[in-house]
């Protein structure tokens, strides 16, 4: 039988915060999990409870209280370049053009090799033709795929992504999810993303891994296994997002009423 050696192994952890008041704030507490090599896994849970913390664990900005994260059965003790960090807040360089921002990384290429990567991206990314235009000029989508070219382009065999299209409005965050689907089917990274949307993590995931108030307890790993790109009007598709609601203890259809 072959053993498949987990890309990301989360090793019991707990991570606790001392609070101004020198109070102790439990909030992860006894976190297993391990994540296959280019698969794409979700993490949703309430908020405050602990999901950007245990991102910043997996990518060496924290360290926790008790337990690891083994990356490729190493532990995780600090960042490294080869893992990517794509927040919600744009951090595109504003003085650099969108090629510039996406070069920024390639320090050990040549030219041509730089020149050719930064094409790729751009294209991959839809912005042909804004090569040169700064950020100023581009709406929040295109900034914020600006970015997720720039980390891609620097050739991370992981990205960690919290609430990466959370600052962008209904109808671009929905045309970013497609894009993020294909994009990702055509590097294939290993990708952790962290989301308040609960249709969001269903539309990507290979799997969603729900977490409890906090201290934070993996309450329930939910496969998602559907072809993709997904049809969100599949009764299967509808099934796993409203088991994942009930798992947060939210009822689908109460939700849809409180909108009206
Ligand atoms: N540096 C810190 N010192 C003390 N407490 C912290 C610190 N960072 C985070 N916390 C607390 O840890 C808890 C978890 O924070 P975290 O940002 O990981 O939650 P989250 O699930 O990502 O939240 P949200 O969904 O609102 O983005 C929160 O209660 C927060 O107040």
């Amino acid at each position: 039988m072959i053993v498949e050696t987990p890309k990301i192994e989360f090793r019991d952890i707990e991570l606790c915060f001392t609070a101004e008041d020198g109070a102790k704030v439990q909030v992860l507490d006894s976190v297993n999990l391990n994540v296959r090599e280019g698969e794409f896994v979700c993490i949703v849970g309430p908020s405050g409870c602990g999901k950007s913390t245990l991102l910043n664990i997996a990518c060496g900005f924290l360290k926790p209280s008790r337990g690891q994260v083994l990356i490729d059965e190493v532990p995780v003790d600090q960042p490294n370049r080869r893992r990517v960090f794509i927040f919600q807040d744009n951090s595109v360089f504003p003085w650099l053009t969108v090629s510039q921002n996406i070069g920024f990384g390639l320090a050990d290429q040549s030219p041509q090799e730089k020149d050719e990567i930064i094409r790729r991206y751009v294209e991959m990314i839809g912005l042909t033709g804004f090569e040169h235009a700064y950020p100023r000029e581009l709406s929040g989508g295109m900034k914020q795929r600006v970015e997720i070219a720039r980390a891609l382009a620097s050739g991370p065999d992981v990205l960690f992504m919290d609430e990466p299209l959370g600052a962008l409005d209904w109808l671009t965050r929905l045309k970013m999810r497609a894009d993020l689907v294909e994009i990702w089917r055509q590097e294939k990274k290993t990708i952790l993303f962290v989301t308040h949307d609960v249709e969001e993590s269903v539309q990507l995931a290979d799997r969603v891994v729900v977490l409890s108030d906090r201290p934070a307890q993996i309450r329930a790993v939910v496969d998602v296994d559907l072809p993709r790109p997904r049809n969100l009007d599949d009764p299967e598709y509808l099934r796993i997002r409203d088991e994942i609601f009930e798992l947060m203890g939210l009822d689908h259809h109460g939700i849809e009423a409180a909108k009206v």
